[in-house]
């Protein structure tokens, strides 16, 4: 096994009374992509915003258990959100970069974090884009608005965003699912490319992207984690039922 990013211990969320998330433990590996799968409304989003405590920011929603990077526990009251979140990021499902030009929402996190010298800025852009393949379509615009690139254009450019503050996981919300076929593979691409550096967690409704990008799966049930391995595992000879039923198309 390698090295551990992130390991979560009987994490469960509750709106009100309603336990969305169930005791859910998982753990995740450095350089590894985990794609977690299951019907609508099973708790995935639910438990991915958990771990960057974006859960939080909703009124009537409570977290128990723990998730350990390193020595600490990150749902402690005491952790600093902004520095949490620093380390891990997060992607949502519709491309949100900020009404700025592509090079201020790249220096944005980084300025924040106390870098301040143009050059260093310089190159933490630069690279970003690079990372997210996106250097050699932006490197004449820069100063332009974001919101004048496509919608695939714009999610490269919030995973550059996220990587530019130099974070140790990368959470995916479905992160392709509002973007065309072409727009979907360049961002698979990139996940494969960008897990040799991070730990990449993403929500996917999609099997095929789940079983081509993915070095594990955990399969969510009704609040549940049903079942959690090697992908090519679940995908060909899964231990429960309920995840053949799904990964065959029989619910959800
Ligand atoms: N802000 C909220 N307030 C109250 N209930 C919520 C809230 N967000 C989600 N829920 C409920 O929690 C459960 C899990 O929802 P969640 O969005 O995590 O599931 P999901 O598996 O990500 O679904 P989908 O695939 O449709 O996005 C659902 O029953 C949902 O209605």
């Amino acid at each position: 096994m390698g090295d551990l990013a992130l390991s979560v211990k009987n994490l469960s969320v509750f709106y009100g009374e309603k336990e969305a998330v169930k005791s859910v433990s998982l753990d995740f590996e450095e350089k590894q992509v985990t794609a977690l799968i299951g019907p609508s409304g099973c708790g995935k989003s639910t438990f991915l915003r958990s771990l960057n405590r974006m859960n939080d920011l909703i009124a009537d929603a409570r977290i128990q258990g723990e998730a350990w990077i390193g020595d600490r526990n990150i749902l402690e009251p005491g952790v600093d959100v902004v520095l949490l979140r620093q380390q891990i990021g997060m992607v949502w499902q519709r491309p949100n970069p900020f009404h700025k030009s592509i090079y201020e929402n790249i220096a944005f996190g980084p300025r924040y974090h106390g870098i301040k010298n143009k050059k260093k800025l310089d190159e933490i852009v630069e690279q970003s884009l690079r990372k997210a393949a996106l250097w050699d379509e932006t490197k004449d615009r820069l100063k332009q608005s974001a919101l004048a690139l496509s919608g695939g254009q714009q999610q490269r450019l919030c995973i550059a965003r996220s990587i530019a503050v130099q974070p140790r996981i990368i959470l995916m919300d479905e992160p392709a699912s509002a973007l065309d076929p072409v727009s979907t593979s360049k961002i698979e691409e990139l996940i494969s490319e960008l897990k040799r550096d991070y730990c990449i967690v993403i929500v996917t409704h999609n099997m095929h992207q789940a079983a081509r990008i993915s070095d594990k799966t955990a399969f969510f049930y009704m609040g549940k984690l049903i079942e959690h391995d090697d992908t090519q595992k679940i995908f060909t000879e899964p231990k429960e039922k309920a995840t053949d039923d799904y990964i065959s198309g029989r619910f959800g």
